[in-house]
């Protein structure tokens, strides 16, 4: 069997994109790295093997990939990178990813020889039965199959989308595990390397942790939810005492069928207006503060950090119920309540004897609401389209790729 490298060709799309401030040759693919560039080693080509290789090249390292077909994937990677037979490509470089899946790990065994004495980085995520099946780790598991290397887990939150698109605030954070601090420094600074914040868990033990990370669904929002919640109850109970319980106990007015639209829907914009102050609210308590204290460089208070950090999600609640809000007000005219308003309103135009009635308030209120809700509903679909996979980011979708595929 021949194991002459197969350098990649340029791939074309998405990939192509220069990351962290690398120029561009003038057919569009990333420049060569420069020479005496740290080099580093990928194993596998798969999506993150793929979406790695490019910010790695784009940060300035020397990237070799292992594949088991390198001719059949080499056109799927940046030129600058090179792509070989495994064997080859964990030769030479002191830091080698492993972009395999748990289950492959073994399939690697037969690289111990060349892998001895280097430094593996895990990836990998386990589906939550994996997570559940296995009392060892991936990371673990890597590190008892090769004794002689030293593992340190890293990346496996971050998904082969942001890794191509870019760190962004939300998603910055790397954390990283592992038993030997020279190691851990080493993949800590290539973390820095590629715009992220490496984030240290401790020991290699620390890993099956790390890697439940991605297993949760919605991180962040339990707090903001029971928020929304508690303030929802708080005014609906205002507004039904207000708009319901009242008439009746004073004018023995019947009201209770406003129970499920009306007071829902006076309810809406309460909830609303309150998320929405509580959004800005923080930070200009933490502007407050630091003027305060004369510096920026001082932490603020645990709960005022926790605000800070759940301010997209109490902002994503606010819009959801400001757009609910104009669903439902949308939807008033349907009920058969207000067509029974509107033949009272009949009868008494005709009992008095006028001609013409027209409710300037009522055609100005339908005007705004129908103005509103298809301006919200243009701009969700627009959101929906050009940031589904940030969405998905933010929901702890790790997983999702959006990967050029040729
Ligand atoms: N995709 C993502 O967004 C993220 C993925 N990860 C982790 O990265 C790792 C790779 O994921 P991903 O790239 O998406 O997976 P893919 O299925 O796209 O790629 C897996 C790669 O493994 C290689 N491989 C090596 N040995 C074997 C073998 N014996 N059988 C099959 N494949 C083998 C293959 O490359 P070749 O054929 O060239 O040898 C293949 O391309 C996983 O551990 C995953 O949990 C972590 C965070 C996010
Ligand atoms: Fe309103």
């Amino acid at each position: 069997m021949s194991h002459q490298p197969a350098v990649a060709t340029k791939m074309s799309g998405e990939m192509d994109k220069p990351l962290i401030g690398r120029h561009l040759d003038s057919d569009g693919s990333l420049a060569e790295a420069p020479s005496g560039a740290p080099k580093v080693g990928i194993l596998g080509s798969g999506d993150f093997a793929r979406s790695l290789a490019t910010r790695l090249v784009g940060s300035g390292f020397n990237v070799v990939v292992g594949s088991r077909n390198p001719k059949r994937s080499a056109g799927l990677f940046p030129s600058a990178a090179q792509v070989t037979f495994q064997v080859d490509a964990v030769s030479s470089p002191e830091v080698i990813f492993v972009a395999v899946f748990r289950e492959h790990y073994s399939s690697l065994c037969r690289l111990s020889e060349q892998l001895a004495g280097k430094i593996l980085v895990d990836v990998s995520n386990p589906t939550e039965q994996e997570h559940l099946r296995h009392r060892e780790s991936n990371a673990e598991y890597l590190a008892s199959l090769f004794p002689t290397c030293t593992v340190v887990k890293a990346f496996n939150v971050i998904s082969a989308w942001t890794l191509q698109a870019g760190p962004r605030d939300g998603n910055r954070q790397v954390p990283i595990c592992g038993d030997q601090p020279e190691a851990k420094r080493a993949v800590s600074e290539m973390v820095h390397a590629m715009g992220f914040m490496p984030v240290d868990m401790g020991s290699l033990a620390s890993s099956r942790e790390v890697e439940a990370i991605p297993l949760r669904l919605l991180p962040g929002w339990k707090v903001p939810t029971l928020l929304a919640l508690g303030l929802f109850v708080c005014f609906y109970a205002y507004n039904f005492i207000r708009d319901v319980l009242q008439p009746y106990v004073q004018e023995r007015k019947n009201k209770f069928y406003k129970l499920p639209v009306s007071v829902v829907n006076t309810t809406l914009p309460c909830v609303a207006y309150v998320l929405l102050s509580l959004v800005y609210l923080p930070g200009v308590l933490a502007a407050a503060l630091q003027l305060r204290r004369g510096t920026k460089y001082r932490r603020f208070p645990d709960w005022l950090d926790h605000w800070l950090q759940h301010r997209k999600q109490i902002g994503l609640l606010s819009f959801f119920c400001a757009a609910l809000h104009a669903l439902y007000s949308f939807c008033l005219p349907l009920r058969r309540s207000h067509r029974y308003d509107l033949v009272n309103l009949a009868v008494k135009q005709v009992l008095a004897n006028k001609s013409h009635l027209w409710v300037e308030e009522e055609v100005w209120r339908m005007e705004i609401y129908l103005s509103v809700g298809v301006l919200a509903l243009g701009t969700l679909s627009l959101l929906a389209v050009t940031s589904l996979p940030s969405i998905a980011n933010s929901l702890n979708w790790r997983e999702f790729s959006f990967v050029q595929v040729k």
